[in-house]
């Protein structure tokens, strides 16, 4: 008796091959690990029509025989029969997602090209039907050369034609090399299949691929995505600033009745000084955080998102890292914890501990109390031709300062101690569409509830602690409270070391409780300008924080300070995440030396710029 024959499933990610190889194979399945590398080998046994066993595999999901992941390197050596101990399949099943023809016959095509008997599955017709997309096997059949089955993995739709097929599939002369044929003209002979093998299409299905062309285009796809997020930060000034007046307005009137109904005192002095005005000037800044997320949920759920990431691989590919750095990176925008957790799903260890070491430089959404203060405070509220606002300009360039420091960073980094090479990445489009209003507002409601819960515990602490700090010991006649304080005393330590980058003692101050979370710097400032302002008279008394701050700072001071927080390590648990994802206090230290040096250089160059153009 000869052999056992080999069949195994090809395919792109996602196209439905262990759903089709479980229903093929049914519970007599195996699964190891292919020898040497931690790429899980599954096998299984199927009975032909004719009643002959054979041994199914089930590839890990691959975009090209040239690999650059382990998975995908298993893939094509086995493929090949390259792959030691293990003999070539005998017939392969290539799976395609009907809904993502174009995509997946890039690779299909590079399969095919080897001559094995091959069977090509068109699975997941019915959502392609769903979303209003009807192909036609025969007119792919045509182009391909090898036959066509329709399946639907998942309702067992389409397999006994499928096995049929294999069965048959016969030897075909292999295509030339497959070097011979280039990827752009793969990708072009799969765009020619993919409309050729439309038979009916939705006026939403023709609707959704001509956004894409524009979309994904290759120079109008940036401006426009660029476009887009210059409109989110005008936004985030422009539509926020009532709100945030009016609860800044709450918080002070609020502060009045406390001052009328309490007894003059360090109780009443706790409550004004560390909970109203300190947490109080985090907290107005609700209408801007909420404006952002609305704009991210809203990109998410539009499908809008994934095409930006799809838009920004290019980019990330020229500093050496890969698209699939993207959602890491983007979820670090509400909070770089998350983001760097996210780096799991990096396979390549080089590239993700690259994307843990910039996920800071991304500006959380902790940063923008601080960056909103000091820009409503010095930035004054012009526009600066075509009706765009400078406040939210300058809001841009920061977010924009941010973004090129990760890039620069992550170029360095990737030549020096992250060095290799960059690995491609192709990601699922998903669907456009409206997004769903009620799912938005949860959505909001949430990140809401986030930064009220920091506000109202981990701010609050710090703050009153710094408040404590701050009033004690109690100042004599004629002394100031905060110059003989226990935190300012400490903050004329420090303020030593950031005095040549034209901080003063009171930012010095802002920058020990930060640490514990960016917004604290804000808190801070309003908790140490009150205990000042008490010295002083009624008028002092009554100032917001941002009078405070134009006040006592000068402009090249406020724009050092935004500067710092470009780059700034300032929170904890960010450094605590990365030693539990790098397994040790080797990569955390690296990553809070080197963002404290670019943010004390960063800072200095803008205060020394910004004093020699006479700001
Ligand atoms: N509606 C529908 N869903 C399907 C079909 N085939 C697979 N799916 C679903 O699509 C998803 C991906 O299928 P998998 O079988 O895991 O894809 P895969 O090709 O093995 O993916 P990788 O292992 O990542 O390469 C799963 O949630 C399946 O249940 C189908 O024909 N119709
Ligand atoms: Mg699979």
């Amino acid at each position: 008796m000869s052999r056992q024959r080999k069949i195994a499933l090809v395919g792109n990610p996602n196209a439905g091959k262990s759903a089709l190889f479980n229903a093929l194979t049914g519970a007599r399945q195996k699964i190891a690990n292919y020898p040497g590398v931690t790429v899980e080998r599954k096998a299984g046994r199927m009975v032909l029509p004719s009643g002959e066993p054979v041994e199914m595999t089930d590839l890990p999901g691959s975009y090209s025989l040239d690999p650059t992941s382990p998975d995908e390197a298993v893939t094509a050596k086995v493929i090949r029969g390259e792959f030691a101990g293990e003999s070539a399949p005998d017939a392969l099943i290539v799976v395609l997602d009907a809904s993502n023809l174009e995509q997946h016959l890039v690779f299909a095509q590079e399969v095919i090209a080897l001559g094995k008997p091959t069977v090509v599955a068109l699975n997941m017709v019915d959502l392609a039907e769903r979303d209003g997309l009807v192909l036609d096997p025969a007119a792919l059949e045509q182009s391909l050369g090898v036959k066509v089955v329709p399946t639907v993995a998942v309702r067992r739709r389409g397999l006994a034609e499928l096995t049929e097929a294999v069965a048959s599939a016969e030897l075909r002369e292999p295509v030339g090399r497959i070097n011979d044929l280039s990827l752009v003209e793969r990708r072009v002979a799969a765009h020619a299949m993919a409309d050729a093998a439309i038979i009916s299409e939705s006026r939403q299905h023709r609707l959704h691929s001509q956004l894409d062309k524009v979309l994904l285009h290759p120079w109008a796809g940036p401006i426009i995505l660029f476009a887009l997020l210059f409109v989110v930060f005008q936004a985030v000034f422009a539509w926020a600033t009532p709100f945030v007046d009016a609860l800044e307005d709450g918080v002070g009137l609020l502060s009045q009745a406390v001052v009328a109904a309490l007894p003059e005192g360090l109780g009443r002095d706790l409550i004004t000084e560390g909970v109203l005005a300190g947490v109080g000037s985090v907290v107005v800044f609700l209408p801007q955080i909420v404006i952002l997320f609305f704009f991210i949920l809203a990109m998410e759920a539009s499908g809008y998102m994934a095409r930006a990431a799809f838009l920004m691989d290019r980019m990330m590919a020229g500093v050496g890292l890969s698209g699939r750095s993207f959602i890491p990176l983007l979820s670090s925008f509400a909070c770089a914890i998350p983001g760097i957790m996210a780096t799991r799903s990096i396979t390549d260890p080089r590239d993700r501990l690259t994307t843990i070491l910039i996920a800071p430089l991304m500006t959380c959404s902790a940063r923008l109390p601080v960056y909103a203060v000091i820009i409503a405070a010095f930035i004054p509220q012009q526009t600066v031709g075509w009706g765009v606002g400078l406040q939210g300009l300058v809001l841009f360039a920061l977010y924009v300062a941010g973004i090129l420091g990760a890039m620069i960073v992550a170029l360095v980094l990737r030549r020096s101690l992250t060095k290799g090479a960059a690995s491609g990445f192709i990601m699922e489009m998903p669907k456009y569409q409206l997004p769903n209003l009620k799912d938005l507002l949860i959505g909001l409601w949430q990140r809401a509830w986030v930064f009220l819960r920091r506000a109202g515990t981990i701010i609050f602490m710090v703050t009153v602690v710094l408040w404590l700090l701050l009033s004690f010991p109690r100042a004599g006649e004629g002394e100031s409270q905060v110059d003989v304080s226990i935190a300012g005393r400490l903050a004329g330590g420090l303020a030593v070391v950031v005095e040549p980058i034209g901080f003063n003692r009171d930012m010095a101050l802002a920058l020990i409780p930060a640490m514990a979370a960016r917004e604290v710097a804000v808190s801070s400032l309003a908790t140490t300008y009150a205990v000042a302002a008490s010295d002083e008279d009624e008028e002092a008394q009554a100032m917001a924080l941002g009078d405070q701050l134009k006040a006592r700072w000068t402009l090249p001071m406020a724009l050092a300070f935004l500067a710092w927080f470009v780059f700034a390590p300032q929170c904890m648990s960010t450094i605590a995440v990365t030693r539990r994802e790098t397994n040790g206090w080797k990569w955390p230290i690296f990553m809070l030396a080197y963002l404290f040096a670019l943010a004390y250089i960063a800072a200095g160059a803008t205060y020394w710029a910004a004093v020699a153009a006479g700001l």
